[in-house]
């Protein structure tokens, strides 16, 4: 990837730079990260591609790959982190929350299922939620339809848990899957995939890469001057766009995501606005509104029952994961704060 790429075309917008100030103009230059390791970063530049050290403060673990960041004019060090527009993270394993950062200024979700029995509402609705609290757009993308005598039941289904999500039905080996998808992966768009194993990301990637992805490698040096082999994360799409494929990406589990829950279940919200009491469980209340829309047909039991499980397990764990959100969400913006204050 030594390649130029103009800025426009890696993803740069408004929204990144006017985030700029008038003294940085010039001096300071972004790049997109499409790297983190463990003490450094890559990211590609206007002029090329760069391996960037971080200033002290700033771990690894702070920057995603997708970030912008500003680089000094010796282009090996970050200056800093430009705010996100979109930010899909996770809730790291282990006992103490700790937000693990997955993929950053993402514009498309492409929430992969097959037409087959991976085909599941509740996981659905569970990656519908990721994308909506990540500030992304969700597009359902059925696979395997060769093998699907009949994706009307399919299609009915995802009528009823996600009327505004678009839905693309393909074979995710047919090379026509690139202009089907074509409205998201154009210049400067970012893609990410995610879906439980099997259902064709890898199949899908390479297919909008023109490459082979799972068995695309790149050696590089580490710290100690070792070869090792890491996955590359980054991907340039034939139309034009990006795909993200981190290892996050292919675990992705539920954390502090009420707002998306919120989102994928509006249908519930706006019933729920009805209850004679605000604080309605919609279990055993008079006057409850859900369980009257359920009474009439309106509602499924089983979405309310999954909506009820999806809230009881982001309740859990996410007060904590929330404030580590919160905090990797401003972290641009502190960064920006500190550096005023300083120059004062
Ligand atoms: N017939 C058919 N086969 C497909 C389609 N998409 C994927 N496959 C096949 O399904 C198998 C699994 O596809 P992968 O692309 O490896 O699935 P994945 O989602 O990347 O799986 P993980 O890497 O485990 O996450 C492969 O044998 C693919 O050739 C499709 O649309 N139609
Ligand atoms: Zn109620």
């Amino acid at each position: 990837m030594t390649k130029s790429h103009d800025l426009k075309s890696l993803g740069w917008s408004a929204d990144f730079l006017r985030q700029i100030e008038v003294d940085e103009i010039g001096v300071l230059e972004p790049a997109r990260v499409t790297a983190v390791h463990r003490d450094r970063l890559d990211a590609i530049a206007e002029t090329g591609t760069v391996s960037l050290r971080l200033p002290p403060g700033l771990s690894t673990g702070e920057v995603a790959v997708g970030d912008w960041v500003l680089i000094d004019p010796a282009r090996s060090h970050v200056a800093r982190i430009l705010d996100r527009k979109s930010l899909l993270h996770r809730r790291a394993a282990g006992i103490e929350a700790r937000d693990q950062l997955i993929a950053a200024n993402v514009d498309t979700l492409f929430i992969t299922t097959s037409l087959n029995a991976d085909f599941n509402p509740a996981r659905l609705e569970r990656y519908l939620a990721m994308a909506y609290e990540g500030d992304v757009t969700p597009v359902l993308v059925l696979t395997k339809a060769d093998l699907c005598d009949d994706p009307a039941p399919y299609l009915d289904t995802l009528r009823a848990i996600a009327p505004t999500v678009a839905v693309v039905v393909l074979d995710a080996r047919d090379p026509g899957v690139a202009a089907e998808l074509a409205d998201w992966c154009g210049p400067g768009q970012t893609v990410a995939l995610l879906g439980s194993s099997g259902v064709g990301k890898s199949t899908l990637a390479s297919t909008l890469t023109g490459a082979q992805i799972a068995t695309q490698d790149i050696r590089e040096d580490d710290a100690k001057g070792r070869h090792t082999t890491t996955a590359r994360e980054f991907h340039a799409l034939a139309t034009g766009g990006w795909l993200i494929d981190t290892p996050g990406m292919r675990e992705l589990q539920l954390a502090g995501t009420s707002r998306g829950i919120d989102t994928v279940f509006e249908d519930i919200a706006e019933l729920a606005a009805a209850c004679r009491f605000s604080d309605c469980a919609h279990e055993s209340e008079p006057g409850c509104a859900v369980k009257d829309a359920i009474a009439r047909g309106e509602l499924s039991r089983d979405r309310l029952e999954r909506w009820h499980k999806l809230k009881r397990e982001d309740a859990r764990n996410s007060e904590s994961a929330a404030e580590a959100h919160a905090r990797n969400r401003v972290f641009g913006r502190v960064v920006k704060q500190v550096k005023k204050i300083k120059r004062r």
